[in-house]
């Protein structure tokens, strides 16, 4: 890994913005914020933390005042730029770049009051200061309300306790480094930074000792024993400060004054002196920062695979509750018609094969329709006391010369109206299967799942289909039937005349065919027997009637769009979370490949 140091803690510096975004600043779980190294400034109220930061930045911009100043934390992120005019930018209002520093305190000031209002309350919610400038080294620090003893006028009892919390939650992560601040003027021992960070990084590992007002000591005391680590050792050097006094921020001293008017003091020192080159807040800066990128790079293959995991956890999730939607028409229409499809598809294979269901249609011909037709009681109808009875009926005792052409055609439209009852609910069978497999095939439709409203439509837009089909199929095999009874055409009894003039054949030996000179007594049984049995033959023909049924098809309206396409407003909203979760996970990511593999 070639990357250079200041743009590991840019990236760093990218990530907390997005984990911002985000609105993930620690808390549950095992979060992308809490695997970030953070430097966080902590210390008793007047201990010099502000002016800490202050000289780090080298600039004048935190809000001033007394009692509790600081009240919501304060993310800082500085970037070095090569040239240019410094300036600041706030995340709460990325396209305002502020170059006024007055006017960064001011909104820092307003945004603690947006969030607490004009109490002394406090939030755990951090404001996010990005400053640009060639003269700071990259590097995130935090800025937390100062720890106190004591509440003051107006703050509830629970200040005290609220403060220590907020701020114990955000040193006791391990990927805390802890900025404390001491001042000199008092015991190290009683040090409210000490305290907490002793209780939470008790080997001292990741606390950065500070001591300031250094200046301010009485005459004939110095801090030596802290300084050289014989007072409370840590694994770090402490480093003393120089900030400037009240006089010299009512004087308008500026940071870069102060800062050398700070290294004059070291070096000129006859007590810490020796210690020069260590001492004073550049040198600070730079021991943070070189410490916080040795400390990234460890942390990047555990930044990826965190990063890894998230993707993959929002992506599952993603999947179980289905992925955003285009807002716009055309977006939409191609959603619906690719659902549609997907419908198609499942309704198809139901059909085709490849799902069950579609062989029961085949039941309906194979099974239902023959076993109907066998039940028909056409012997009844056929039968000669029958025949007789109609044939009687319909030509009376007029002798006909060969085939009592009214007879005939009653006997076989009789025969022929059975056949309507058994078509007809082959038609309703199959109906009944179709409509079913649509209501298969939308709840097996997995793409459908999120859309109740889509479902709807669909199996409402195909039962229409399905019930028009119907009416349809019904007309076709009624006309059907009704084409065989009007095709008794004269073509029929002449057929039926020239069989019985026909001299016998071999084959009507076998047959019940009655002898060409029976024709003459019009009125026995044979007679009746052969007309029956000439209807039925052509009834029977009529097994061969064909169901002409067609396979719904499902169309979408492309009508009603949005309609089809709600969904539960709470589901829309944790998509759109996630989906956006998802993207800066992944420039994450790409952020740090691009850094770690460079
Ligand atoms: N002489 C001198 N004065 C200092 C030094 N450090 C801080 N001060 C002064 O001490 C006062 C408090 O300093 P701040 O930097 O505001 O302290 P803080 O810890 O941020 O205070 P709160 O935000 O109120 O908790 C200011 O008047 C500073 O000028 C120092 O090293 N020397």
């Amino acid at each position: 890994m070639a990357a250079t140091m200041g743009s590991l803690i840019g990236l760093v510096n990218k990530i907390q913005m997005a984990c911002t975004v985000l609105g993930d600043h620690g808390g549950e779980g095992m979060s992308l914020w809490e695997a970030l190294p953070t430097v966080a400034v902590v210390g008793g109220q007047s201990s010099g933390k502000s002016s800490v930061l202050e000289s780090v930045v080298g600039r004048d911009f935190l809000p001033r005042g007394s009692g509790i100043v600081t009240r919501r934390p304060l993310v800082l992120q500085l970037h070095k730029i090569e040239r240019g005019t410094e300036y600041a930018e706030f995340l709460h209002n990325p396209r305002k770049k502020f170059t006024d520093f007055a006017a960064v305190r001011k909104e820092i000031e307003d945004e603690t009051e947006r969030m607490t209002g004009r109490s002394k309350a406090i939030s755990n919610r951090p404001i996010h200061l990005s400053i640009y400038s060639p003269n700071v080294v990259n590097l995130t620090l935090i800025d937390l309300p100062g720890l106190t003893k004591v509440a003051v006028e107006g703050q509830p009892e629970s200040i005290v306790e609220d403060i220590e919390n907020m701020v114990r939650s955000y040193v006791e992560k391990p990927n805390c480094i802890i900025l404390a601040i001491s001042p000199a003027n008092q015991d190290i021992a009683t040090s409210d930074a000490i305290k907490l960070a002793k209780e939470v990084d008790p080997t001292g590992d990741r606390t950065f000792g500070v001591v300031t007002k250094l200046d301010l000591m009485d005459a004939g005391t110095d801090c030596l024993d802290v300084l050289e680590g014989r007072s409370y050792r840590l694994q770090h050097p402490w480093v003393g400060i120089v900030n400037r006094s009240q006089a010299d921020i009512n004087k308008n001293v500026d940071m870069i004054a102060a800062r050398r008017k700070e290294q004059e003091y070291f070096d000129s020192s006859p007590i810490y002196g020796h210690l020069a080159p260590k001492m004073g807040s550049v040198y600070l800066a730079k021991l943070l920062s070189k410490h916080l990128e040795s400390v990234i790079r460890q942390k990047i293959p555990s930044l990826i695979s965190l990063i890894n995991k998230n993707i993959d956890d929002i992506n599952a999730e993603l999947d179980r509750i289905g992925r955003p939607i285009g807002a716009d028409g055309g977006a939409q229409l191609y959603t619906i018609l690719e659902l549609c499809r997907a419908f198609d598809r499942v309704f198809k294979e139901h059909l085709d094969g490849g799902r069950p269901g579609g062989d029961r249609i085949y039941g309906v011909f194979d099974h239902q329709l023959p076993a109907a037709l066998k039940k028909l009681p056409l012997d009844r109808h056929l039968s000669t006391s029958n025949v007789r009875k109609v044939v009687s009926e319909a030509d009376g005792y007029q002798p006909h010369l060969v085939a009592p052409e009214q007879g005939y055609r009653r006997l076989i439209d009789g025969s022929l109206g059975f056949f309507k009852g058994p078509a007809e609910a082959t038609v309703d069978a199959v109906h009944f299967v179709l409509k079913e497999l649509v209501r298969k095939s939308i709840a097996e439709t997995v793409e459908l799942r999120r859309f109740p409203s889509l479902q709807a439509d669909i199996a409402a837009a195909s039962n229409e289909s399905l019930e028009k089909y119907r009416d349809e199929s019904r007309k076709t095999v009624n006309r059907l039937v009704e084409m065989e009874s009007t095709y008794l055409t004269v073509e029929f009894f002449r057929k039926i005349h020239e069989s019985e003039l026909r001299p016998p054949t071999k084959d009507d030996k076998h047959s019940n065919r009655p002898p060409p000179n029976a024709a003459v007594d019009r009125y026995d049984d044979q007679h009746f027997r052969r007309i029956g049995q000439t209807s039925l033959l052509h009834c029977r023909w009529c097994d061969t009637l064909k169901n002409r049924y067609q396979m719904a098809v499902v169309y979408c309206q492309k009508e009603q769009l949005g309609r089809m396409l709600d969904e539960d407003p709470s589901l829309m909203e944790k998509r759109e979370t996630l989906a956006k979760r998802l993207q800066l996970y992944k420039s994450a990511r790409d952020d740090i490949d691009a850094v770690a593999w460079k």
